[in-house]
């Protein structure tokens, strides 16, 4: 029997999936979410929002594989156990994210929102260059996509530490783990970047206390989820100096509100949640892999964890 993978996201990116499967995976078929068709009976689902009751529309799930790398806006909690819900791990997901972490950290470092501020205002107002090997960056969150920014960092010569949950270990890069190792991990931190996958532990996580433990006039880099950010706390440390500018991809509400005082901010950089994206080759090879072990009896790469929450 052909085994059905059902497909709920963007048509155009689609094709590609489409093309992949039938010259990479004639043995899988691909089918295009439809409440009443032949994908509610399918065992799979690739989506990057599924359907409503997801259960009730498709009773026969076995796996979900989410079109994107966070999972935190997946209904996880109300599917059994038995149900997989897997990431997305993507070359060019990770290359992106990567190009963005290391334009933000040379933005900071070269202090490009505060020339953007004085170009505005017609000022010529030169700041001491400094060399990389004197601003530490400190990444906040060394899974797939972190692992990578703090390699891609180092390169240029600045000290790397990294932080996480659990302990991790990284050539040429100083990590810390845990929440006991916090403070020492921020007090290193000139330059701090926020890839943590969002759950109950990191949620409000950047906060005043934290930006406090940070050296005088730090700053910060989110491409994590808006929900790691107090944005009062945040806009309160910028304008007390205490930060001294941040660039930020992802804000609480997305989209922000015209109004939102973060985007109109003068030391800070928004992005429209635009620092990395799924390509779908990459994405549609992961799925078949994940599909395949699951039918071999093995384990899906790259599922989530849900005592930990990705
Ligand atoms: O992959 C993700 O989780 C994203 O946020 C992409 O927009």
């Amino acid at each position: 029997m052909t085994t059905l993978i059902a497909y709920k996201s963007d048509p155009v990116r689609g094709a590609v999936w489409h093309d992949i499967f039938s010259r990479e995976a004639p043995d899988l078929r691909l089918v295009d979410w439809a409440p009443e068709g032949e994908a509610a009976q399918a065992r799979f689902l690739v989506a990057w929002t599924p359907p409503e009751d997801l259960l009730r529309a498709m009773p026969g799930l076995e796996a979900l594989f989410c079109i994107g790398a966070g999972i935190d806006h997946l209904p996880v909690a109300a599917l059994p156990p038995a149900v997989t819900v897997v990431r997305m791990v993507d070359p060019d997901l990770t290359a992106s994210m990567v190009e963005y972490v290391t334009m933000a950290v040379l933005a900071l470092h070269r202090d490009l929102p505060f020339y953007r501020t004085e170009q505005a205002a017609g000022r010529w107002t030169p700041r001491a260059v400094r060399p990389a090997a004197m601003r530490r960056v400190g990444i906040m969150g060394l899974g797939v996509l972190g692992q990578a920014a703090a390699r891609a960092v180092a390169g240029f010569g600045f000290p790397v530490r990294g932080w996480s949950a659990t302990p991790k270990d990284l050539a040429g890069i100083e990590t810390f783990a845990g929440d006991a190792a916090l403070g020492d991990f921020l007090a290193g931190t000139d330059i701090l970047v926020c890839l943590l996958p969002l759950t109950s532990a990191t949620r409000g996580l950047l906060d005043r206390r934290l930006f406090d433990r940070l050296p005088d006039g730090a700053s910060l880099v989110n491409a994590g989820r808006g929900g790691h950010v107090v944005e009062a706390d945040l806009l309160a440390a910028l304008d007390g100096g205490r930060l001294g500018g941040a660039i930020l991809d992802v804000l609480a509400a997305e989209p922000a509100p015209a109004d939102h005082p973060l985007l109109s901010h003068p030391r800070v950089m928004v992005t429209p949640h635009v620092a990395s994206a799924t390509q779908p080759a990459g994405a549609a090879r992961q799925v078949i892999q994940g599909v395949r072990a699951h039918l071999r009896g093995e384990p899906i790469p790259h599922a989530i964890d849900r005592g930990q929450g990705y």
